[in-house]
């Protein structure tokens, strides 16, 4: 069977898949073109895709061989889910392996932006070390504050824990469900959406992106936040209005944000936010350590050899494809 990846993965992943007899193709080039990506993948059994390629209808329509994708990532908001269970395809991602490195990228983001940290950064690089002064863009401390986690699932639960135990935050959350585990072990409480937005002291977004969700924080979301708040995405860029976003921030009616993923991504050159000292911005790292990415390469692995050997994909976003 003919794997084709689209970029180097991980040497453990690559291994697995030639152990297991595959074909395996990687591109030398491997920042390839729409059209270039098309091309490979009309000439493959299965794919292994790292990145936001979008499997759409011309993707479909286009690559009738193709027969099973693993992706390289938990999210999978740039698949045509419906249209690949529609067709028998299915689509492997990669949960838990990067949960804690994300949740701990929303962590840190949280942290620099509330201590102004890449800001000060910034100043020192610059050679700007500046005088002590008492009043100067200060930071505001976390202890004892309100966390709200929006979309309370692996990555919420993580970053969650890591703030009630590191700075006994009081977790409100708001889920499509109701988690009556993650209430009782991190004392967390149910909110309405509105309540999320109202009583926020940290606002984190921890949800899986739809297009229908598409700048769900803006302007009239903003505006009912409390002073105080810091935002941080760490989902996808798609939740969030950048310009919105921006004029809260300007205008001082939150205070701060914290954001691993923009929209649009890559973050345009000259969006104004990045000139902002209560802003801390990174280029969507979430799961970039060693030891998430090597967990997400055998994760895809499996999937891929389990389909080869006509096994269920043990890490799946369509189940209802079987
Ligand atoms: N920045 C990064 O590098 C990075 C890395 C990994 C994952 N992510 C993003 O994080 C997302 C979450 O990953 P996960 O493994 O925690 O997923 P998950 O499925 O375990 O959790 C998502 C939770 O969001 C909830 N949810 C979805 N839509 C909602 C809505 N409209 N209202 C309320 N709740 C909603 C779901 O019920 C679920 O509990 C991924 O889908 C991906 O987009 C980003
Ligand atoms: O969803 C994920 O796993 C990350 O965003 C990487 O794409």
């Amino acid at each position: 069977m003919k794997v084709f990846i689209n970029k180097r993965i991980p040497e453990t992943g690559i291994t697995m898949l030639e152990e297991a007899g595959l074909e395996v193709t990687i591109p030398e080039n491997d920042d390839l073109s729409r059209e270039e990506w098309l091309q490979y993948c009309k000439n493959t059994d299965a794919i292994l895709n790292v990145g936001a390629n979008a499997f759409d209808h011309e993707f479909f329509e286009q690559c009738p061989i193709v027969k099973a994708i693993a992706l390289f990532s938990v999210g999978f908001d740039h698949v045509d889910i419906k249209e690949a269970t529609k067709r028998n395809i299915p689509i492997g991602n990669t949960p838990d392996v990067l949960s804690r490195a994300t949740s701990d990228v929303a962590f840190l983001l949280m942290q620099s932006v509330s201590r102004r940290a890449s800001f000060y950064f910034q100043k020192v690089k610059d050679g700007n070390w500046g005088n002590f002064d008492p009043l100067y863009e200060l930071g505001q401390e976390l202890y004892g504050k309100t966390l709200g986690i929006f979309g309370l699932g692996r990555i919420g639960f993580e970053m969650a824990e890591k703030c009630k135990k590191a700075f006994g935050m009081n977790i409100i959350y708001h889920n499509r469900n109701h988690n009556e585990e993650v209430e009782k072990e991190l004392n967390a409480k149910y909110v309405s959406f509105d309540e999320l937005i109202e009583q926020s002291d940290v606002l984190s977004i921890h949800a899986n992106f739809k297009v229908e969700q598409s700048n769900l924080f803006n302007a009239s979301v903003f505006e009912r936040m409390k002073k105080n708040v810091i935002f941080v995405n760490t989902a996808r860029g798609g939740f969030h209005h950048q310009k919105d976003l921006y004029q809260a921030l300007v205008s001082g009616q939150i205070w701060g944000a914290g954001l691993d993923v923009t929209n649009p991504e890559p973050i345009e050159d000259n969006d104004p936010i990045l000139q902002l000292s209560n802003v801390c911005v990174l280029p969507h790292i979430g799961s970039a350590t060693i030891e998430a990415r090597n967990g997400m390469a055998r994760l895809a692995a499996e999937n891929i050899i389990a389909f080869s050997k006509g096994e269920k994909m043990p890490h799946i976003a369509n189940p209802e494809v079987y």
